[in-house]
């Protein structure tokens, strides 16, 4: 990468897979291949570079820690732009919000589109979904229908009965079994999930918990860092990780049981049923009635739209109302302010509904805050460079990968006070919001790529969680004191709690 001013320093760290410590092995082997390959190939189109192996200085910060973590203690060390080399993969990593904007704002053209990524590859149909689809013609098309027809607000609102049922099973559930441990993350997680589905292809799947198991499978392997994404082109290292055949196998099955579902409903709509009010329903009919569209749709782009869905709109939900759980058992007052809050403007409401929430000030305030330090993408999606750029003062070849740390800059003291505590008031008197025009606070990202899903997805957490703490009191089990609680992350698809929630709920008399 060529610098500019010269006075600042680059440095060109190797690293590939962060977590998993089989790949590890397979890295050193492949290290020293790909350094020799990459120093001395005549194809490489990068301006020449200043090589030193400064990995060896700085793999301590790497090792043993989550890319968002990692990423963020080189940001410490090495500055808010940092290039690396990961894999064989030319990447920029940005943990500034003024180098944010440059990317997301100033130059948003130039890095709109993603990178290749294999599990797009495989799993999206060959990217015909919104999220991984190149920026052009085609991705415009698909992100039109999925904020004027998936996503609106007003789609987003037809959906209420859904999320009014599902949340006040749990709620019922819960009644009725009492005062027990439950693991609340894999509660949590079903009824989205279940909420997820509902709103995409109707109720009474029964292909639905396989379906949703295999997304999760295939997940955990659309991280961007596994070996395949990082050395695209050096197969044998694909044959020995086995990351496509994996991807592949869980296509195949996630193809069937989505087929069986396009089937199932092409039956029904044959036999004259059309009243379904389902993301499925939209799709099949842009499919059949494809007048206006420049790329008509078939029933690949229709799966690939629903995968999106499913992979986009599940985890992120879920794991931000865990999270939310656990930052407000590490903190009572905060605890028994939201509770209050809640309690008072429902004055013994036996049921919360949707048009209760924008009274909740303060529930709001609490997402915020859980938004801004544990953000479900905390890398939020990378981006490619599309042209050579100037970021910063450097130079930023064509198709470099760029990664926004937003984990760090919403972490950043920087940028906040008192940056690792959780405190939701900092937003109250604060004009930041998360609709991507402030750069510290992007947890849906920003610009043309911003996540279409925001109104869905808040309203997944809004009524779900208000109606967990109305309607209980939360204790950890047998006694256990809140240092306890363990906070530790795991890196995949979403950044979520390592090991599960385990609570005990305690029914509060709504009278
Ligand atoms: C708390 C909930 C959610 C969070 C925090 C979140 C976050 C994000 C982020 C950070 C991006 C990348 C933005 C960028 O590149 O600048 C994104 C993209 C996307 N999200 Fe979400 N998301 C959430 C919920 C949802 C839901 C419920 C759906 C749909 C069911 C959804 C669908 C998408 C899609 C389709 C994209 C790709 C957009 C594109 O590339 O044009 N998201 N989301």
């Amino acid at each position: 990468m060529k610098l500019n001013p010269p006075s600042k320093t680059t440095e060109t760290i190797a690293i590939m897979e962060l977590q998993i410590p089989f790949t590890f092995l397979v890295f050193l082997l492949a290290l020293f291949y790909f350094f020799t390959k990459l120093r001395t190939s005549p194809n490489h189109n990068l301006p020449p570079q200043p090589w030193k192996l400064p990995l060896l200085g700085h793999l301590h910060h790497l090792a043993g820690s989550i890319p968002n973590r990692a990423l963020g203690k080189l940001a410490d060390k090495l500055g808010p732009i940092i290039h690396l080399q990961l894999g064989q993969i030319n990447t920029v990593v940005i943990s500034s919000p003024d180098l944010a904007k440059d990317i997301m704002k100033t130059n948003d053209t130039t890095f709109a589109t993603r990178p290749k990524l294999l599990a797009a590859e495989i799993m999206a149909y060959n990217y015909k979904d919104i999220a991984f689809s190149p920026y052009g013609d085609y991705w415009r098309q698909m992100r039109k229908i999925c904020v004027l027809e998936l996503l609106s607000a007003k789609k987003v609102e037809s959906f209420q009965s859904i999320r009014d049922q599902e949340s006040w099973n749990v709620v019922e559930h819960m009644l009725k079994k009492g005062p027990q441990p439950i693991n609340l993350s894999e509660m949590i997680s079903n009824m989205i999930n279940v909420i997820v589905f509902t709103v995409s292809i109707g109720s009474g799947c029964k292909d639905q918990a396989k379906y949703l198991e295999l997304t999760e499978e295939s997940m955990t392997l659309s991280s961007g860092f596994d070996v395949a994404d990082l050395f695209p082109s050096v197969t044998p290292l694909h044959l020995v990780v086995g990351t496509r055949k994996k991807l592949l196998k869980i296509h195949r099955e996630m193809d069937k049981v989505l087929d069986r579902i396009i089937s199932d409903r092409e039956e029904c709509r044959a036999n004259g049923q059309t009243d379904y009010n389902d993301l499925l329903e939209v799709l099949l009919k842009l499919k059949d009635d494809d007048d206006g569209l420049q790329f008509p749709l078939n029933y690949d782009n229709v799966k690939a739209v629903l995968s999106d869905m499913f992979a986009a709109g599940t985890d992120t939900s879920s794991v931000t109302i865990e999270w939310t759980f656990f930052e407000l058992m590490k903190n009572p007052k905060i605890m028994n302010k939201v509770q209050a809050e809640l309690r008072h403007v429902l004055k013994g409401k036996k049921k919360i509904y949707e048009s209760d929430i924008k009274e909740l000030t303060y529930l709001k305030l609490v997402i915020k805050e859980t938004l801004r330090l544990h953000a479900p993408l905390p890398l939020l999606l990378p981006r490619e460079c599309q042209k050579n750029s100037k970021i910063g003062g450097y130079d930023i070849p064509t198709n470099t990968k760029v990664i926004i740390n937003y984990w760090k800059i919403g972490r950043d003291p920087k940028n906040w006070d008192d940056p690792e505590s959780f405190i939701p008031e900092r937003f109250s008197e604060s004009l930041i919001d998360f609709k991507g025009t402030n750069f510290e606070y992007t947890p849906f990202g920003a610009g043309r790529r911003i996540c279409p899903g925001m109104n869905l997805g808040l309203a997944n957490i809004e009524l779900p969680l208000a109606r967990l703490l109305y309607h209980f009191n939360w204790e950890l089990p047998n006694g256990a004191k809140i240092e306890v609680l363990d906070g530790t992350e795991s890196f995949g698809a979403t950044l979520k709690l390592k090991n599960n929630l385990l609570l005990l709920p305690r029914a509060y008399d709504t009278n």
